[in-house]
């Protein structure tokens, strides 16, 4: 696994976090480093993806990066029958996603798409999953997607969503974030590459309280909301839509 040593040099400040070839290439190792939970994360989506998944269906996975979720779905399903569409506008990420397919059998029933996630159509899903994406779209845009992951769904689907959130009250938004760091420097990162990523990331990565969260999805539609995991900031979210 390649080392994630981005924000040591010092022009990696100078302009905003992208998700492009030098990141792509280090991108497991920055999200072992970087997102508490990341794993467990995974495995609780691929385990709910596998339990909602309904035959005919469709699996989206809106912001797949590399394919942690599809691969890993694709090795637990064996010979299984089941569609996933994976999207995601890095062609650098995407890239990286091909070579991982094509070195495993059956990696038909998973279609890569190079799109941004506000235009492209989606129907017939029973499960679709925003693992960390959210958060990189313009605050403006967040309920129209969600409105259209709900329209999309098949009555029983679920969206599994996971984000950074942050806390409503300033105290305690000090209190993961201190956190956090802490887990970062704990990971090997220095102080100043947590600083210089932290300024990379200022208006890139916008995240929402809890309670924006919850009522954008009950605007949408959802009425059943769980939360499944968490760990300060990061958050992930199991909405069903109910079968009439
Ligand atoms: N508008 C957009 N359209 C398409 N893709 C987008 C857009 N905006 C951002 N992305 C893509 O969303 C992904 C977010 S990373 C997801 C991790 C993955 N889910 C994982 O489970 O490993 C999360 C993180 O790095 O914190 C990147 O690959 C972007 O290119
Ligand atoms: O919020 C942060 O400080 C992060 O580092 C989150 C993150 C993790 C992986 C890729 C981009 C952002």
């Amino acid at each position: 696994m390649e080392v994630d040593t981005i924000f040591r040099s010092e022009e990696s400040a100078s302009s905003p976090f992208a998700f492009n070839a030098s990141v792509a290439a280090v991108f497991d190792d920055m999200l072992k480093r970087s997102v508490p939970l990341y794993r467990e994360a995974l495995d609780l989506q691929m385990k709910l993806a596998d339990r909602f998944y309904l035959p005919g269906t469709r699996i989206y996975d809106l912001g797949c990066s590399h394919g942690n979720f599809g691969v890993g779905f694709l090795e637990a399903a064996g010979d299984r029958d089941f569609s996933m569409v994976a999207v995601d506008n890095s062609k650098p990420m995407l890239e990286i996603y091909e070579k991982r397919l094509s070195v495993r059998r059956g990696s038909g029933r998973i279609q890569l798409c190079c799109e941004d996630i506000t235009t492209i159509p989606m129907e017939k899903a029973s499960v679709v999953v925003m693992n960390l994406t959210l958060q990189f779209l313009p605050l403006a845009m967040r309920d129209e997607i969600i409105g259209r992951v709900f329209n999309a769904l098949v009555p029983g689907g679920i969206l599994l969503l996971t984000e950074k959130v942050v806390h409503g009250d300033a105290f305690l938004a000090d209190i993961q974030q201190e956190s956090y760091y802490g887990f970062k420097a704990a990971n090997g990162y220095s102080s100043l590459e947590i600083s210089r990523k932290r300024e990379a990331l200022e208006n890139v990565l916008v995240p929402e309280t809890l309670e924006d969260h919850h009522k954008r999805l009950g605007k949408a539609g959802f009425s059943m909301v769980e939360i499944y995991l968490k760990w300060f900031h990061f958050t992930s979210f199991l909405a069903v839509k109910e079968k009439k």
